[in-house]
């Protein structure tokens, strides 16, 4: 479909939703405004009478599956959008029609270089699941293995190519035509989108990161994460062991098991912070499509984690930043969380703390209202979050990725129970965190941590030592050289002047010694003859006697 074509279809879809009326005309600068109000033809169109949010995202499922996931994307973004429109984004499904196993089939033996037959013992031509990016189907290995295949969309990244295209052009028309709209980042919402898209483009990643994820948990009996097939696995082919549980939104199934739902809800969060601070690599595509529950023991259940395309990972800085953060909050020391800010430089150093804090208080303090059980950590770090902004802070993309795969932690807690209070499963782990950083131990393992790169140098040393010493040796040597050179500057100077005064005393001798002879005047005489003379006589003797005083 040419550009054209796509950008036709687009203002059909906008026409037909009457998206125009999302517009806040008035906010608009003044040349706009006739043409996108009065004066427009979209005017003309029968009005739509569902809301803004409804229609919103009518469009984006009728523009297909890369503004679905868009959409999807932008209903995490509570902090940019107004509420009706993220909970009407949020219920937009990527559903979509399979693509033919014909053609899946195409595609892994192509990327295999063998027959589908040569490859799997047995390969299901029906999916499992077809989303926007990928296909899944159920296969067997000679070995026997059950395993299930995903592969990419055939020319996936084609569209995805030209659809991102459109979005930077909406993005920036949005942003010339409606200058307030800056404050909601278009641009860098649609980069942020697309690193991700592109990102899930990559099978090897994602197999690279589900083996990671695998290994970080492989004995806990929190979370069962299925393994890889690298043999099989290719850039837009992954092949994974078949795993089967409930999926975690079926509530009823989970009961009638008698699955212990406090439990199950509280592994929930601990998985999430074992990920964030033990393992600093967390799942950050936590819907419900990809968490299932194995109840082989329901008082004991545990999590099976798949489609690991996105994850997230924090500098130290953002996990001591969130840590020492969340502790601060949770005590609603809002001074303490502003001197944080200040003292890092997260926000700048002319910030006052005390304006700052109470910012940040304005923004907590009725989220501190409710019972502890009802806070919302999401919330809380959203809230800090659009107050820093407010104080030019940039907040890391991956810290907001954290944010709102908490907020989906959350969510998913309090649905399997709704009494789950969060603060008093999440405050051992920051707290441990805190310690393991801070205390003994923590310094103690900066120790061992360095120790290896100090081992490293050790052979060095020896030679380093020599180097120091040579040179500290040749810088002696430089010095007492430069003293010795001083010596005789000083030596030669003197014996110039002495020279210099034996030149001068010569001088005046022969000019005495012709004075006497041009007068005809007897030695004996001489002072005598001298006491009788003018002031140019006495004036010659003088400065004769200074120039050889002075030398
Ligand atoms: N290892 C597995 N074992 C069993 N079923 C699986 C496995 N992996 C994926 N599936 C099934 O396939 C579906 C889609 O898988 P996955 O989430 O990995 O694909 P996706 O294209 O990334 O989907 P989405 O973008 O909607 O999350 C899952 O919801 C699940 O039903």
């Amino acid at each position: 479909m040419s550009r054209l074509h796509r950008l036709l279809k687009i203002a059909q879809v906008v026409a037909h939703q009457r998206l125009d009326t999302l517009i806040p005309i008035e906010r608009l600068p003044a040349p706009w405004r006739p043409l996108l109000g009065r004066f427009s033809p979209m005017r003309l169109l029968p009005e739509n009478h569902k809301s803004r949010g409804e229609r919103l995202r009518l469009a984006l499922e009728e523009l297909g599956p890369i503004f679905v996931k868009f959409g999807q994307m932008l209903s995490t973004r509570r902090d940019l959008l107004p509420q009706d429109i993220a909970d009407e984004l949020k219920k937009l499904q990527d559903q979509v029609p399979p693509f033919p196993a014909e053609q899946a089939q195409a595609l892994i033996e192509e990327a295999l270089g063998q027959n589908i037959h040569q490859a799997f013992q047995e390969f299901s031509s029906q999916p499992m699941a077809s989303a926007s990016i990928a296909q899944v189907h159920a296969a067997r290995l000679h070995s026997g293995e059950e395993v299930v295949v995903k592969v990419i969309r055939p020319h996936i990244d084609k569209i995805m190519r030209k659809d991102i295209a459109l979005l930077y052009t909406f993005a920036r028309i949005l942003l010339k035509v409606w200058p307030d709209s800056k404050r909601l980042h278009p641009v860098e919402v649609v980069a942020d989108y697309e690193v991700t898209l592109f990102d899930e483009l990559d099978l090897l990643k994602e197999a690279a990161n589900t083996s990671q994820l695998r290994r970080n948990f492989i004995n806990s009996g929190l979370l069962y994460v299925p393994k890889v097939y690298w043999e099989y696995s290719r850039r837009n082919v992954m092949v994974q062991e078949r795993i089967y549980g409930i999926p975690i939104a079926h509530l009823d199934l989970l009961r009638a098991q008698g699955t212990n739902m406090h439990k199950l809800a509280e592994r929930g969060v601990e998985i999430f912070f074992t990920q964030v601070f033990r393992d600093n690599f967390f799942h950050a595509d936590m819907h419900p499509g990809n968490i299932f529950v194995d109840c082989t023991d329901p008082n004991n259940p545990q999590y099976i984690g798949i489609d690991c395309g996105i994850v997230g990972s924090l500098s130290v800085e953002d996990q001591n930043y969130l840590a020492r953060n969340l502790l601060a909050f949770f005590t609603q020391d809002y001074y303490e969380v502003a001197r944080l800010h200040i003292e890092s430089g997260w926000v700048h150093e002319d910030t006052r703390a005390n304006e700052f804090a109470a910012a940040i208080r304005a923004v907590c303090e009725p989220i501190f209202e409710k019972p502890l059980k009802d806070i919302s950590f999401g919330q809380v770090l959203m809230g800090l979050f659009q107050t820093a902004r407010r104080f030019n802070m940039e907040v890391q993309p991956q810290l907001v990725l954290l944010q709102k795969t908490l907020l989906n932690i959350e969510g998913l807690g309090r649905q399997l129970y709704p009494d789950l209070d969060l603060w008093t499963t999440a405050k051992p782990y920051l707290e441990n965190w805190m310690k393991a950083r801070v205390g003994p131990r923590g310094v103690w393992r900066k120790v061992k941590t360095n120790f290896p790169d100090w081992l490293e140098q050790m052979p060095e040393l020896p030679l380093l030592a020599h180097d120091t010493l040579a040179q500290l040796k040749n810088w002696e040597q430089h010095q007492i050289q430069q003293q010795q050179a001083l010596i005789q500057v000083q030596q030669e100077i003197h014996q110039q002047n002495a020279r210099r005064r034996a030149r001068l005393l010569g001088l005046l001798v022969l000019g005495l010694a012709s004075y006497l002879i041009a007068t005809d005047t007897p030695v004996d005489l001489l002072w005598q003859h001298i006491e009788q003379q003018t002031w140019p006589v006495w004036g010659l003797i003088l400065l004769g006697g200074w120039l050889l005083v002075r030398g």
